[in-house]
């Protein structure tokens, strides 16, 4: 096995001088090196072929020994120092101080074709940041990251990837609702590759403790490797170099909450902790899928009475989040004008570019303009009768890609038929929702018939908007079942099904379904808490 190592973050930026996994602060350092914990019986669960590729691993690396010990912590790569980063953040709102790469260790930055990625294993034991943990990860929230990451990857979405799953072979004991409850579970290590795991919180830790030499170096750095376009055209002004560069994380940011309501995904931690400079999606923990098109609806139990990462909640907390950097990059600038105007253009352009995308959703096509007055009330109510009765949004979304232009709405319940799969109770309705339901449906294809285009063209176009297959959060829970017990084939089945999640797949049609009404309230399913 054979990587083309090449190592920036560890060699340009300050470490911390301390050699030893003890707790404590870092301070006018980066990141602590550290050494990964050695497993006592390492095994592959799942890799991806396409990662290793990407990394330029051959296919056959994935099955060597070498592999398995490097990718489980057990052998550090000849010539690397793996190093675990530090970094703040606010959490739920509030200035939690230094959190850390608590049980994340990054072990090498490859470079191949051009492009430089970081390996980190996440789940590979104690670092400085581990605070009061073991700095371990479970074989439930493994199979959770490793697979979401990969699924949201290919339905486009901007995040992290996962090069392999492997279990450890030792125990970790996890009270999962926080009840009292311990109990052993299985120990497992994710890989995870992206062009770097710079968060918000790895500045404003810097900012917080006032160590602008540290701060400025880490800018720099972050504008010279990862937004080199920005060094270039700012090479006299490095002030102005600051404020571009937060425009530009303002954008990406923007990019990925855009994909994460199209495509129904609840993050469930977005403290800036778990925010990537690079616009990444990043900490597949407590995150779950919109089953019912519900806009208040958060998966992580630790967030059940304040709601404040509920879906609806995201862009409002992207901005948030993004104002908690501005606040950490402000020093090196001294002019809040730059950081303002990022912030606003981020509003303004989120909301241009959030109707764009819902009137995506629902096959209009605007020719570059933005959406129209109509067309905004047409998105509107149907946010309101989505609302009416539990309605699955994936289904509805791919479903209402069959709606025919010709339909008739003038009487019965004849013209919901192309969607009457993804009401959960069909006969909940009521003759009022059906009204409502028929009102919509008249605008809608009036507006439709408004366009040449075809029923087969509009669908086209709107299936490569609305996935078919996502990571449901019931689907992920039976491959941990069945992983639990030794069994990886829907490990592998489920990874397969979601590399093409545009496409019909009628042979795995049985995964376009509805949530069942056992995962209604199955812990895993549809509650999922921090502990992992
Ligand atoms: N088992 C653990 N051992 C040590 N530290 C942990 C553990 N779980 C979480 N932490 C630390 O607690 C803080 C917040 O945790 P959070 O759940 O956001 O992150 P995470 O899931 O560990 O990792 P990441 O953000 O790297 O995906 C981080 O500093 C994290 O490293
Ligand atoms: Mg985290």
């Amino acid at each position: 096995m054979r990587l083309n190592i090449h190592d920036r973050f560890n060699q340009e930026l300050p470490a911390d001088p301390v050699l030893t996994p003890s707790r404590r602060q870092v301070t006018e350092a980066a990141f602590s090196f550290v050494t990964p914990r050695v497993p006592s019986a390492p095994r592959l669960r799942h890799a991806v072929t396409e990662v290793a590729e990407m990394l330029g691993l051959a296919p056959t690396d994935l099955n060597g020994d070498t592999f398995r010990r490097v990718f489980s912590g057990g052998e550090v790569i000849a010539g690397t120092r793996p190093y675990a980063m530090c970094y703040g953040g606010h959490q739920f709102g509030n200035w939690a101080g230094q959190l850390g790469d608590g049980r994340a260790i990054n072990l090498a930055e490859v470079e191949h074709r051009g492009q430089h990625w970081t390996l980190q294993l996440k789940g590979a034991g104690e670092t400085p940041y581990s605070r009061t943990a073991d700095g371990l990860a479970v074989l439930r929230s493994s199979v959770r990251e490793h697979l979401c990451s990969e699924a949201m990857h290919h339905l486009g979405v901007p995040t992290t990837r996962s090069l392999c799953l492997l279990t450890t072979g030792d125990q970790v004991l996890r009270d999962v609702m926080y009840d009292g409850n311990p109990e052993m579970e299985t120990g497992a290590v994710v890989c995870r590759v992206a062009a770097s795991f710079i968060r918000f919180g790895s500045f404003e830790i810097l900012a917080a403790r006032n160590d602008l030499a540290t701060l400025r170096q880490l800018a720099d750095y972050t504008i010279r490797h990862h937004y080199p376009e920005i060094q270039a055209e700012n090479q006299a002004d490095t002030k102005a170099s600051y404020g571009h560069f937060f425009h530009a994380v303002c954008q990406r940011t923007l990019t990925m909450i855009v994909h994460w309501q199209r495509v129904g995904f609840v993050h469930g931690v977005m403290n800036t902790d778990n925010m990537s400079i690079h616009g990444d999606t990043i900490d597949y923990g407590p995150y779950g899928w919109l089953e019912g098109f519900d806009p208040d609806w958060t998966p992580n139990t630790t967030d059940r009475s304040h709601r404040r990462y509920q879906f609806g909640n995201q862009p409002k907390i992207a901005l948030w989040n993004l104002l908690q950097l501005a606040n950490a990059l402000y020093p090196l600038v001294g002019d809040a004008a730059p950081f303002q105007a990022a912030l606003q253009e981020y509003q303004d352009d989120f909301s241009r570019e959030y109707t764009n995308m819902q009137a995506s959703k629902i096959g209009l096509t605007h020719a570059n303009q933005a959406a129209n007055e109509a067309d905004e009330e047409l998105i509107s109510q149907l946010d309101t009768v989505l609302q009416l009765t539990e309605t699955d949004m994936t289904i509805f979304f791919r479903l209402l890609a069959d709606v025919r232009k010709s339909s008739n709405v003038s009487a019965g319940r004849d013209f919901l038929a192309p969607v009457i799969d993804a009401f959960y109770d069909p006969e909940s309705l009521t003759d009022e929702m059906i009204e409502q339901w028929r009102a919509w449906f008249s605008l809608y294809l009036q507006r439709l018939n408004q366009s040449e285009e075809s029923d087969a063209m509009r669908r086209e176009r709107m299936n490569r908007v609305n996935p078919k297959y996502v990571l449901r959060n019931y689907i992920a829970q039976l491959a941990i079942d069945a992983a639990d017990q030794g069994d990886d084939s829907l490990i592998a089945e489920l990874y397969e099904l979601l590399r093409d999640p545009y496409a019909e797949q009628p042979e795995r049609q049985k995964w376009f379904a509805k949530r069942p009404e056992w995962a209604r309230h199955k812990v895993g399913c549809s509650m999922l808490s921090c502990s992992s």
